[in-house]
């Protein structure tokens, strides 16, 4: 089968400068090679560049930052990785801000609309136009995937094709008032880091995959945000929050879902290489790799 690693150089999500660098740390730090090596074939589309897609003028809509931006560049993101997956390849999309997951997972749902998707972050990224705080739309991916909250016309081309039966969570543990209550509302599945001391990462994921994949014959799409870890594994992101997964616990993830054999899509988003010492970001680059690596079969 073939790799379709998508390089989305994006931060509009967020207010941080340096995420959109990402991808091409990743890719520098030889993430292709290893891919090969593991005896897949690679399609590498370039980094996608999306200054041309920049609104001229992006005033906030309500509290949202840089909404038009956003939303051009994930429905960009969610037509590349639709084709890639109706070519019969696996996206690897490399970020960039987590708001890309609106597009990526569209991409998917769009071949595949019975995918679940497994949401690997310290995050929920659930927050609505009347929830969020921040305004920053990398908070918010989830919401308009599964159609919650008021419409906003510049969004409409996002499908609610996510159901929340379809949607399973790992490492929580930094949600705001609103995206708690939006769980509860919509019964869906979170494994904090509370159940993953409690249970151990191997029960965790077998549960999760009990929950959204009960037959194991659903295709999985994989949303890895890096912030998921400690941030003494991974210091260099935007959001970094205490008390997360372990190297290993990261790693068996991956390697569990890879085991499945049923994983369509994969997103590693949130590596911002400008945010800490360079042997920090190296360490981060690195563990991102190898994530991807262990998914894919490392
Ligand atoms: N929920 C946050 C963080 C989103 C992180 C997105 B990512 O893709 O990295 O998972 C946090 C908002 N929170 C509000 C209260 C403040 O004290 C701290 C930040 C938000 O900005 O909505
Ligand atoms: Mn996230
Ligand atoms: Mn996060
Ligand atoms: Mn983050």
């Amino acid at each position: 089968k073939t790799i379709a690693v998508v390089g989305c150089p994006f931060s509009g999500g967020q207010p941080k400068l340096g995420v959109d660098k990402g991808p091409i740390h990743l890719v520098e730090a030889g993430l292709i090679t290893r891919l090969e090596e593991l005896g897949w074939r690679v399609l590498f589309d370039g980094h996608h560049q999306f200054e041309e897609i920049s609104a001229a003028s992006d005033p906030p809509i309500g509290k949202l930052q840089n909404p038009r931006h956003v939303s051009r560049v994930c429905e960009s993101v969610a037509e590349v990785v639709g084709a890639h997956v109706r070519n019969g390849q696996l996206p690897v999309t490399l970020g960039g801000d987590h708001s890309l997951a609106m597009g990526t997972i569209s991409g998917t749902l769009s071949s595949y609309p019975d995918a679940c998707v497994i949401w690997v972050d310290a995050h929920a990224d659930i927050n609505t136009a009347e929830t969020t705080s921040s305004g920053n739309i990398h908070g918010m991916p989830v919401s308009f995937l599964l159609g919650l909250g008021e419409k906003i016309p510049e969004y409409a081309w996002v499908k609610p094709l996510l159901r929340p039966e379809r949607l399973v969570y790992i490492g929580l543990r930094d949600l705001d008032a609103g995206e708690k209550r939006i769980l509860r509302e919509n019964n869906i599945k979170a494994f904090s880091m509370h159940e993953v001391d409690k249970y151990g990462i191997g029960r965790v994921v077998d549960m999760a995959l009990d929950h959204v994949n009960p037959n194991r014959d659903l295709p999985i799409h994989l949303s890895f945000d890096v912030d998921a870890l400690d941030p003494s594994v991974a210091p260099s992101t935007g959001t970094p929050v205490r008390g997360g997964l372990t190297f290993r616990e990261g790693h068996y993830i991956c390697e569990a879902i890879h085991e499945t054999g049923l994983l369509v899509a994969l997103d590693l988003m949130e590596v911002n290489p400008s945010l800490a010492d360079p042997e920090s970001v190296r360490q981060t680059v690195a563990v991102g790799c190898s994530l991807v690596c262990s998914a894919l079969g490392e």
